[in-house]
Order: C-alpha cells, then structure tokens, then sequence
C-alpha cells in the first residue's frame, strides 16, 4: 500500500505538488491523468524518491519512505519511463539482470527469470537474450524495459508514460501484456498517462491532477460518467463517449444468466465496445456467454448495451 499524506513539493517559488493526499492499495492498477505541468511525474517520482517531498509524508506498507535508504527503496520498485533508458553497451540479458544482480542472486536463478520474463514479454529468449538494445525496434526496448522493471519481483511498478512514443498497434499490445502481468502477479502498479483512453483500459482507479492537486480520484466508470470538474469531462472527451462507456464494463456485467442461445461464445470478461463489435460483424443480436471455465453464463443481447443504468448515459448533453 502507497499512502501520501498532504504531500507538498516546490521548485523554487513553483508549488508543483500542493498539498496531495492518497492511498494505493496493495495489487491495484493507479493510473494519474492531468494536463502538461499538472504534477503527475513529480507525484511518481517521489514515491522512489528520485524527488524528495517538502511537506507531508508518503508511506509504503505503513513504513515512511524518508526512514529507508533510497537505493534500497528503489530495488524493491520497478520504474519505466518514456526513453526506456536501457545500457547500450550491455546485452538485453544483462540490462534485465540488473537489479538481481545487485541483489545477489544465483547465476542460474538470473537466467531463469532472464528467459521467463523474455517469455513473458513476447521476445524469443534465444533470439534476443544476447542482443544489444540498438538491435531492437522501439517497442521490443520497451518490452525490454518493463522486464528490468519487473526483473527482482518487485511489489511495486513505477511506470511514467512508459508507451506514449510507440505506434498504436505497438502500444496496445503492450497494454494488453501488461494488463495480463498486473493480473497475473499481484503488482502494485502507479502509471502515469496523458491518454485518457490509455487510462480508462488499464486503471482500476484514476487520479486526476491539476496544478499540483488532486482533483478527482475515481474508477473509469465514475470518471467517465460522474466527472468531478469540467477539466474531467475535457479530458475525457465527448467523442466516441458511448464506445468509452461500453470499453469500462464487461460481458459478464449485463448478460442474462438464465438464457441460452447457441453459437461461439465470448468470455465474461470481454469488453463490451467488442460484444458490440462482435454483434456487428456477425450481424447478430444476441451472443451466449460463458465464464472463466468456459461454462455457459447467459446470453447478451444487443438492447442490453443501451439498458439505462446508473450514470448511463453522458453528463450535460449528447455525444
Ligand atoms: N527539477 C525541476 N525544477 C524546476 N521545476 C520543475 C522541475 N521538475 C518539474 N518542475 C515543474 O513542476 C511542474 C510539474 O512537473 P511534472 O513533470 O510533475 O508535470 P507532469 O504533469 O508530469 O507534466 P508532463 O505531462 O508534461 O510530463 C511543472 O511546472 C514543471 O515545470
């Protein structure tokens, strides 16, 4: 768990973080959002204290981070950042060993977590353990990055605009990877975005900052449908509201359980802006849904994706 408690940080005369207060839970996905200038780096930045806080406290499990050594708090954190800053001169294995290294473990533990975080992150180990990052596209250094991150399992992943300069495609198959790995090993994980739509995909909660504050703090279905500011509502835009709705609930959230309808099944889990995508493309309006063990679980039909519900449809107006 991350607690800040009335954090301040100035340059200068410049309050860049004015009195922040927040807890993130232990295995949450916490995405800060906010305009240009607005704080969000600064805010991460302390949590490794790569930037010490003026004022306030920040707490992790309880403990208060100006009590640690700071290269000790930055082992058990993994950081990615936007120009991925890997060693040129060293192989990709041995940028991703790094902070196990450091930490002493076995040689042979090294290579294991070396070939299953390649694995991990869709890069052949055989083709590119020995590489240099020169040798690597964009997004293959940004893979690269994230499995140094992740390389000592740290409990916490420190991530600033890890994706914002790779192509679309790119981009979202990262997004999707690191989705899996937030899932799949409990990390706490503190990402900073401009992309609102980035945020509504990966966040379970979304901090909103604004000159140095905290403005909202919310899950995307609150953003989305119960913004706090106009600057909330800007930055998510009304453009393609309705598909942003749909992408922040699930197939699971509005199939009815007791129906059943033959043909291939989406998992619960899909997004519902896919369901409706699915229906489209197979000119369907009712598709079967099953569970996480493939067993049936209701059916969706296409008037369950307009069924109003609370905060459904977009503040102040049409989209
Ligand atoms: N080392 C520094 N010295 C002086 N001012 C700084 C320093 N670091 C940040 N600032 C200022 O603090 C404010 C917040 O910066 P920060 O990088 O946290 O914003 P941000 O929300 O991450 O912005 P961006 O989205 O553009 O990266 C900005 O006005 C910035 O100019």
């Amino acid at each position: 768990m991350i607690e800040f408690e009335q954090v301040t940080k100035r340059f200068g005369s410049w309050t860049a973080v004015d009195a922040v207060s927040f807890t993130v839970a232990e295995g949450e996905f916490r995405v800060l959002i906010g305009p240009s200038g607005s704080g969000k780096s600064t805010v991460l930045r302390m949590i490794n204290r790569l930037i010490p806080a003026d004022e306030g406290a920040i707490r992790i499990d309880g403990e208060d981070i100006a009590s640690l050594k700071p290269e000790e708090l930055r082992r058990r954190m993994g950081y990615v950042i936007q120009s991925v800053g890997l060693f040129p001169h060293w192989t990709v294995e041995r940028n991703i060993a790094t902070v196990p290294g450091l930490l002493g473990w076995p040689k042979a533990r090294i290579r294991d977590r070396v070939t299953e975080l390649l694995e991990l992150l869709n890069l052949d180990p055989r083709r590119y353990r020995g590489a240099y990052p020169h040798q690597l596209s964009g997004g293959q250094q940004q893979r690269v990055g994230v499995a140094r991150a992740l390389a000592a399992e740290p409990r916490i992943l420190l991530m600033d605009e890890p994706f914002s300069a790779l192509d679309p495609i790119t981009r979202a198959s990262l997004q999707t990877e690191l989705s899996a790995i937030h899932r799949r090993t409990g990390t706490t994980v503190v990402f900073v975005t401009h992309d609102m739509d980035e945020a509504l995909r990966l966040g379970d909660r979304i901090a909103v900052m604004d000159h140095g504050r905290l403005i909202q703090c919310a899950t995307p279905l609150d953003i989305l449908t119960r913004p706090a500011s106009p600057l909330v509502r800007d930055l998510v835009g009304r453009e393609e509201w309705g598909l942003k709705r749909l992408a922040v609930e699930t197939v699971g959230d509005r199939a009815r359980r007791q129906e059943s309808v033959t043909g291939e099944p989406l998992a619960a889990e899909t997004p519902l802006h896919r369901a409706l995508s699915e229906m489209v493309a197979r000119g369907t309006e009712r598709l079967p849904v099953v569970d996480g063990d493939g067993r049936p679980a209701g059916v969706l039909h296409l008037s369950d994706l307009v069924r109003p519900t609370s905060g459904g449809v977009v503040p102040g107006g049409t989209a």
